[in-house]
């Protein structure tokens, strides 16, 4: 069923069906490829946290987790500035570090948040993101576990907002 958020309508795209679906295969990955390892999760907030929970979930290795904020979309548009409202608090020197996206668009928000993170000089850096729009690449990001290419659509739902509404929905919608 289609819904109106603020001035927009929008319409089903993924169920909680697909995204579980995904969300397992993308856990399983990741529970085999750090078998006796000790990863730390970073999950960007706003928009990741659905996916971190989820995903986290479904994870059988010892892991660690632990949240950053950053932000650049106002409205249905990259500002083209990254804040960090909420920085890192853990060393990750020596660590075997994955990033947990909701989505790569453009690839602006990891373009520049990449760098900070391997000076700190990780033993690994890998990038776990729910959605990805190969379309709309702007700054090329290589994503190691990845659940969804789509359209360069306006998405809407799990944790994905438009101007602060929608990130509770449970499916995904685009946008008409
Ligand atoms: O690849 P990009 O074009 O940089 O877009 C991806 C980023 O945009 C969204 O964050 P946003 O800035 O909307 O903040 P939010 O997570 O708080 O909604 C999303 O969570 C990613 O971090
Ligand atoms: O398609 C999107 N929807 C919501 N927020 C976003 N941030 C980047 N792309 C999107």
């Amino acid at each position: 069923m289609a819904i109106q958020v603020h001035d927009k309508k929008f319409t089903p795209y993924l169920s909680t069906g697909d995204i579980d679906q995904e969300v397992k295969r993308v856990a399983s990955e990741i529970n085999r490829d750090y078998q006796g390892k000790h990863p730390l999760f970073i999950a960007i907030l706003n928009g990741s946290f659905m996916f971190a929970s989820d995903l986290f979930k479904e994870l059988t290795i010892d892991t660690e987790l632990c949240f950053i904020k950053l932000a650049s979309y106002k409205g249905m548009k990259s500002t083209g500035h990254i804040i960090t409202a909420i920085g890192l608090d853990t060393e990750l020197f020596g660590r075997d570090v994955i990033i947990v996206e909701d989505i790569v668009d453009t690839g602006k928000t990891l373009s520049e948040f990449l760098p900070q993170l391997y000076h700190q000089q990780p033993a690994s850096l890998k990038i776990a993101a729910l959605l990805h729009k190969p379309e709309a690449t702007r700054y090329p990001i290589h994503i190691d576990y990845l659940g969804f290419s789509v359209p360069d659509k306006f998405l809407l739902g799990y944790g994905l907002d438009y101007d602060g509404l929608g990130r509770n929905l449970k499916e995904i919608y685009q946008l008409a």
